[in-house]
């Protein structure tokens, strides 16, 4: 159905000037007839006057024998004049095999162009052009992202900055991985920033604490002066009971997370290695087969005896946490940010593992069951009267889900919870989590998972535009806009009735997703919500009536279903379509797929809002753009792909064969 070329050249051009080859569409037009001679005009070609025959053309890019049409001059003459331009960098050619060569002006070819990287070492700064998100992915394991919106000309992209806590937190095994997922990243080698963060990954390796074998704590320092300036200076009597050696103090095992705590805080993160608590057995055997990564997560795990799992949402992080219950083989209090959650995790527990139901124990406002394996809400365990959870039966492993929503009663609970194994699940770099330190020194460190193949598999997503270029449904309807002018021309674009057809198509396609069908026009609305059974939301809708809607699209989840019945006066409405009254303040976060049919004529916030509707920061959205190809909207597109573009977001461009 769809030619997916992604390549804006490769759009509706059927003339073939491949260089040398006749210039057959010139030759239609008596104003390029080769013999005039009239190459004055070419040979000015100015930078304005292309763009202006790109208007003219309404593409954004166009073959030398359009422009030598535009101009009215030979092809030969615009392709010289086209040349002098490529020469002096104000436009790009893009030559693809078969196709004609396209030219259009430099600054728009660097929009759609890859991503970008600048180095500006010394301050540790990263600044990357349009990302993509393996870049992202990448640079988030190392890096900390500050800001999405930059300001200067060329600078404009993701700034992203090294500190010390980015290193001591990188998820790998040892400098060199760090610093080649770096080089990986980078345009070129920066030695003073490679040096420096092998300086502040040696910091982190520098104090350990282990189990001494008469079964008291260590703090073991790299060097004497170490142990005798840093260690002695930042922890006291409280800390400390005794020296060992001159490397070695006796700790006092209340204090193992105050330990933690002040030699991070000095700049000296702790290894640890010590022994841990099993708690009771329970007999729980994984039934699920684990994903390599998911099996590199675990034995990291095992090794590290704490950790935080960091993966995005849905690549597979409580199937990993349920493996590495079943590993430890004890007895387990999982912590969670709502009762919802808890119910999924007794779910997810029954269906991948052995555990006996009644071995489960939920404890949240509702119930009070404390089991062999516990969920709790962080709500409930973080009050004081709800103690017994944590002294009642010995736990060997503690998880902490959605990390990122530890509260403050539950990081002090987990200060006297150092003895047991620590668990921590997060799709949010830790770093972005506001609370690092917290999650560093009382649960661990971020534990990463091989990205390479997350993306491989499919885990991680991020939304996407797509402009799909529809085609006139005949020629007929292309006759009737080439004879229309103005206003009239923008609504024959906008509800070119071809669209009706993609947009059926996309629907199909995304069978499980919730989707918004964006429109300009209300008989356009109207026409498209009846072929396809589905409901229409305008401004002409009575407010209970739009409540109502928004509120079933809200709640019904479509999720591993089937877009079935659409339309039918079920509970099931996965499908909406809306004119601009969707457009403001409607809180739709399930919104998984958006489809703007019309609308390209309007302002870019509009556009924006539009992509952002279905755009949550954790989720994996798409924005399918509808325009309409040969019109102006093929222009509005492409401006509002570069807007987007700018901010971040992947934009593809597909043509939709006729
Ligand atoms: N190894 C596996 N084999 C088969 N299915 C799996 C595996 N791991 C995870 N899944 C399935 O993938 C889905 C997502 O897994 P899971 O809930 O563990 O992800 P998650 O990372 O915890 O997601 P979230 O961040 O949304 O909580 C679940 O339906 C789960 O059953």
């Amino acid at each position: 159905m769809t030619d997916d070329s992604g390549d804006p050249a490769a759009g509706d051009a059927s003339d073939s000037d491949t260089g040398d080859a006749p210039d057959s569409a010139a030759g239609n037009d008596s104003r390029a007839d080769p013999d005039s001679q009239d190459n004055d005009a070419a040979e000015e070609l100015s930078l304005d006057r292309f763009h202006e025959a790109l208007e003219a053309e309404e593409r954004p890019v166009a073959t030398a024998s359009e422009v030598a049409r535009r101009l009215g001059t030979t092809q030969a003459a615009a392709r010289d004049a086209l040349a002098a331009l490529v020469d002096r960098g104000d436009v790009d050619r893009l030559d693809v095999e078969s196709d004609p060569i396209v030219f259009y002006p430099t600054d728009w070819g660097r929009l759609a162009t890859r991503e970008r990287v600048v180095a500006f070492p010394s301050r540790r700064e990263i600044v990357v052009d349009r990302p993509t998100q393996f870049t992202r992915a990448r640079l988030s394991q190392f890096a900390h992202l500050v800001d999405t919106t930059g300001t200067e000309p060329g600078t404009r992209g993701y700034l992203y900055r090294i500190r010390q806590e980015d290193v001591w937190a990188a998820p790998f095994e040892d400098a060199d991985g760090l610093i080649a997922s770096l080089r990986s990243v980078l345009p070129r080698r920066f030695d003073h920033l490679e040096d420096w963060i092998r300086d502040q990954w040696r910091r982190a390796h520098r104090f350990r604490l282990y189990t001494h074998e008469d079964g008291y704590v260590v703090l073991q320092a790299a060097s004497e002066s170490l142990m005798g300036n840093v260690a002695d200076q930042h922890l006291d009597d409280d800390h400390l009971r005794a020296p060992i050696s001159e490397t070695e103090a006796w700790v006092n095992e209340d204090a193992v997370a105050a330990v933690k705590r002040a030699l991070y805080d000095a700049g000296y993160p702790v290894e640890d290695d010590r022994d841990l608590d099993v708690g009771d057995p329970v007999d729980i055997d994984l039934t699920t087969d684990l994903r390599s990564y998911q099996e590199t997560w675990v034995e990291t795990f095992l090794d590290a005896r704490s950790g935080v799992y960091v993966g995005p949402p849905g690549s597979g992080k409580t199937v990993a946490a349920i493996a590495t219950i079943a590993a430890i083989g004890g007895e387990t209090l999982i912590l969670v940010p709502s009762r919802e959650l808890a119910g999924q995790w007794r779910e997810e527990l029954l269906e991948h593992s052995t555990v006996d139901p009644a071995d489960i124990g939920l404890y949240h406002g509702g119930q009070k069951e404390i089991r062999p394996v516990t969920i709790a809400t962080y709500q409930i365990a973080g009050m004081d009267r709800h103690r017994a959870l944590f002294d009642s039966r010995k736990w060997g492993l503690i998880c902490f889900d959605e990390a990122h929503h530890i509260t403050a009663p539950i990081f002090s609970r987990s200060a006297e919870l150092q003895a047991k194994h620590r668990l921590g699940l997060s799709a949010t770099p830790v770093r972005e989590t506001g609370s690092e330190e917290e999650i560093y020194t009382l649960i661990g460190r971020p534990i990463g998972a091989d990205w390479d193949e997350l993306f491989e598999a499919g885990f991680v997503q991020e939304p996407e535009v797509e402009i799909r270029y529809v085609p006139w449904r005949d020629e007929m309807a292309r006759n009737e806009y080439a004879s229309a002018d103005g206003r009239e021309r923008r609504r024959l674009a906008a509800e070119n009735p071809a669209k009706i057809e993609e947009i059926r198509y996309l629907l199909a396609a995304h069978r499980d997703k919730k989707a918004l069908v964006f429109i300009e026009y209300l008989d356009q609305g109207e026409a498209i919500a009846d072929a396809l059974g589905v409901p229409f939301i305008s401004g002409e809708t009575p407010h209970h009536e739009r409540a109502e809607l928004f509120r079933r699209f809200r709640e019904e989840g479509t999720e591993g279903g089937e877009r079935e019945g659409i339309g039918a006066d079920g509970d099931d409405v996965d499908t909406l379509v809306v004119s601009r009254v969707g457009d403001e303040g409607i809180d739709l976060p399930n919104a998984e797929l958006a489809i703007v049919a019309s609308g390209l004529g309007g302002s870019r916030r509009q556009g924006s809002q539009r992509a952002g509707r279905t755009m949550r920061p954790t989720g994996s959205a798409l924005v399918y753009v509808l325009a309409t190809r040969g019109s102006s909207e093929e222009e509005f597109a492409q401006r509002q792909m570069r807007h987007l573009a700018r901010k971040g977001i992947r934009v593809r461009e597909t043509n939709v064969a006729e």
